[in-house]
Formats: structure tokens, sequence, C-alpha cells
């Protein structure tokens, strides 16, 4: 057996124990799936580069795992936890650091603008680092990127088919709506991938780590963003069908010779897929449909 199969053991030992001695029942419905590998738990931190000149977001502290590295290298850690069984044990786990506060509450139901003013010092850039509850690891991004706060970058754990179609280009099965909606205001990329096996209890997914960096404005200029956003989402409807199809489908039939004279101005072929498109061409597509609005 290997040091790093000792410390493996010694640390699912240890959290065994904390559950055990608190009578933690795991919640299914909060996709509570802990983390008791160091070196992942060290990478993660790593990956997101902190520093004492940083804050940090967590969502789902769990029992603090992850919490405790974050609070080693950030200057103030900020967690939302839905689980109130979990307090007790978070207090006996981070009862040696200061720069920790928690916050029991649904992260989706968080004034994000009104909870980062509470930091002791809110102007310095925040990073979100968190291990996401996957069931609803979509509405939390969105969430966050809608809140316009400027976070200066997520690094977040995920299922790994997620973080593939966050992170798609496209011309790929996993390019979307979704890859699109992050993709404008992120760079993101999948860091690494995570066994099954580093969980307790282990997940039903592979998991990945998915870094996303926010861009200094949008990738692409728009002359109206909800616009934009219903226009890709609309293409995206069928994906088998061709963007022509969606459009008519969205826009209506009896628009059908305005849409074509409209993609014709945009260069963009009526038969195409929209997975064919790039955030660039949705972008053209979206200001020459613009008329279309009611
Ligand atoms: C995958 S676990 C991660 C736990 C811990 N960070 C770790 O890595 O071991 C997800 C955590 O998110 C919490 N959670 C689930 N839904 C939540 C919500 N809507 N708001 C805040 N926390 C939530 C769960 O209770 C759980 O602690």
């Amino acid at each position: 057996m290997t040091n790093t199969d000792i410390d493996r053991i010694s640390n699912i030992i240890r959290t065994q124990d904390i559950l055990r001695r608190h009578d933690f029942n795991f919640k299914k419905k909060f996709g509570q799936n802990f983390l008791t590998d160091h070196n992942i738990l060290s990478k993660i931190t790593q990956t997101a580069e902190l520093s004492k000149e940083v804050n940090v977001i967590e969502i789902g502290p769990g029992i603090g795992s992850l919490t405790q590295y974050l609070l080693e290298e950030a200057h103030e850690v900020m967690a939302f936890e839905i689980d109130k069984t979990l307090i007790p044990i978070l207090s006996e786990t981070l009862a040696p650091y200061d720069n920790f506060t928690l916050v029991n509450a649904d992260i989706l139901k968080i004034d994000l603008m009104a909870a980062i003013q509470n930091f002791k010092n809110p102007n310095l850039p925040i990073k979100v680092v968190a291990n996401l509850p996957y069931y609803i690891t979509t509405p939390i991004l969105m969430h966050l990127i809608e809140s316009k706060i400027p976070f200066a970058e997520f690094v977040v754990m995920m299922q790994k088919e997620v973080a593939d179609r966050i992170a798609a280009k496209p011309n790929s099965k996993a390019y979307g709506s979704l890859s699109i909606a992050v993709q404008y205001y992120m760079e993101a990329s999948v860091a690494f991938v995570v066994p099954r096996t580093v969980f307790i209890p282990a997940p039903n997914v592979d998991s990945a780590i998915l870094k996303m960096v926010r861009r200094r404005s949008p990738l692409v200029e728009v002359k109206d963003e909800a616009w934009f956003f219903k226009t890709m989402h609309s293409s995206f409807v069928h994906r088998r069908k061709t963007l022509m199809n969606n459009l008519q489908a969205a826009f209506g039939k009896e628009n059908k010779a305005e849409i074509e004279q409209y993609l014709q101005k945009a260069e963009i072929s009526p038969s195409i897929r929209a997975e064919a498109l790039s955030i660039a061409d949705f972008a053209k597509l979206a200001d020459a449909l613009l008329p279309l609005k009611n």
C-alpha cells in the first residue's frame, strides 16, 4: 500500500467518523456527494489560483472538506448551504478559521449582490469555487451569471457531461444553447476529470472541474442581448432540423420570405443546422432578424 492509499483511506475514515458522530443522513434530494480525496481537493484549489487578495463564494460546503483548503488560501470564504443539519458539523470542522461565513439558505433564493456586501472587504475580486449539487448545476450557473456580479472566475465541479456541453465548440454533439449562454460571458475549459471513487457516496456519473474566466466584455457585440438569446435558443429547439425550420417554428411560417431575406443579409445558409454556427454567427443572425421582434 502506498502513502497515497493510506492518506486516502484515513480521510475516508475521518469523514465517516464525523458523519457518524453527528448522526448525519445523506440527502439525495440535495445532491450530497462529499469529496474525500485530498489530492483532488488540493488540485481544485490550485486551479482556482487563490490568494489573500481574493474573496471566495462556495456553494454547498457539505462538511467543509473543500472549504478548509479555500480558507487557507483566500482572504475570506462565504458559503451557502441549504441543509441545516450540516451546520453543527461545519462549526466543528471549520472551528479554527475566522475568515468563514456560513449562510444557511438555498443559493437560488439569495440576492447575491446584497450578500457580497457582507464580505469584510467587498472590494476584492470574487471567485466562485464549489463542488456543485448536480441536480441544479445549470440554474446555479445562470443565477450567478445573471446576478451581474463581476465574478473573476468560476472553478466548479459538475457532471462531466454538463462540463463538456458548456465548454463545447461548434460542430460537436455537445455544442448547444448552454455552451453559448456561458461562453458569451466566460471563457470555459475543462480543467480535469474526476473519478466517481473519490466521493462518499459515489455518484453514478463521472465528474469534471470546469474553469470559467469572465471576459472583460461579452464575446460578441449585439444590438439587443435578450433578442440574441431568444433567437439562439429558438435555433436549437429541434437540433436535427435546419436553421430555417427552427426559425419558422419560432417566428411564424407566414414570415418565411422575410426570414430568408434576413438570412441572406447575414450570409447564413437557411439549410445549415444551428450546431454549425459560431457565437459570432448567432450575433449576426440575431441582429439581422431584429425587425421580427414585436
Ligand atoms: C456535491 S455536494 C458537495 C459538498 C462538499 N463541498 C464536498 O465537496 O464534499 C453539494 C452540496 O450542496 C448542498 N446544496 C444542495 N442544494 C443546494 C442549494 N439549493 N443551495 C445551497 N446548497 C445546496 C448540499 O447539501 C451539499 O452539501
